[in-house]
């Protein structure tokens, strides 16, 4: 199956010098944001903000953007996104934006143009909620969070 999904990019004036977001391999699931701030940023330990990346998007209905955290920002300097993953609408034509928070020890700088998270896009089924007096019986039932041991 070889469904592609076309996907509107644009690019707000004064970002000229950032690439479009790509994928980094081939069969790479995330495109990668750069960091579209003028100058470098400073992240504090346990410090967040929110990063812009000069670029928006418009994508078919039903599909969604999931902002995903680098796992070498991650692991290296205790880089992550703070509300992750990040859900871009469908309709959200304003700029993205990536909610950093700095997890480490150390001060971590954020510079022009840095790859700083990925954008995954999945797809969203269509649903629509009905409610009801009483819902179906299942094995599990009302048991969760570890009820079926460690
Ligand atoms: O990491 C993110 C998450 C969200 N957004 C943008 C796109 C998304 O469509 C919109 C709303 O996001 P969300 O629904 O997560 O936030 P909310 O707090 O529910 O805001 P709203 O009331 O605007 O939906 O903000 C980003 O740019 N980056
Ligand atoms: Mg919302």
């Amino acid at each position: 199956m070889n469904l592609s999904h076309l996907i509107q990019i644009k690019r707000f004036a004064g970002n000229e010098d950032l690439a479009i977001p790509r994928k980094m391999t081939e069969l790479a699931a995330g495109y990668d944001l750069q960091a579209a701030v003028l100058a470098p940023i400073v992240l504090e330990p346990m410090q967040r903000t929110l990063v812009p990346t000069g670029i928006a998007i418009a994508m078919p209905g039903g599909l969604e953007a999931q902002i995903r955290p680098r796992s070498g920002l991650a692991f290296k300097h205790g880089i992550t996104c703070l509300n992750t993953p990040g859900t871009i609408d469908a309709d959200y034509r304003g700029e993205i934006k990536v909610l950093l928070i700095n997890l480490g020890e150390e001060p971590f700088t954020i510079a022009r143009g840095e790859r700083i998270a990925q954008m995954v896009f999945q797809e969203v089924p269509e649903t629509e909620l009905a409610e009801v007096e009483e819902l179906s019986d299942t094995v599990r039932g009302s048991g969760g969070f570890g009820h079926t041991g460690k």
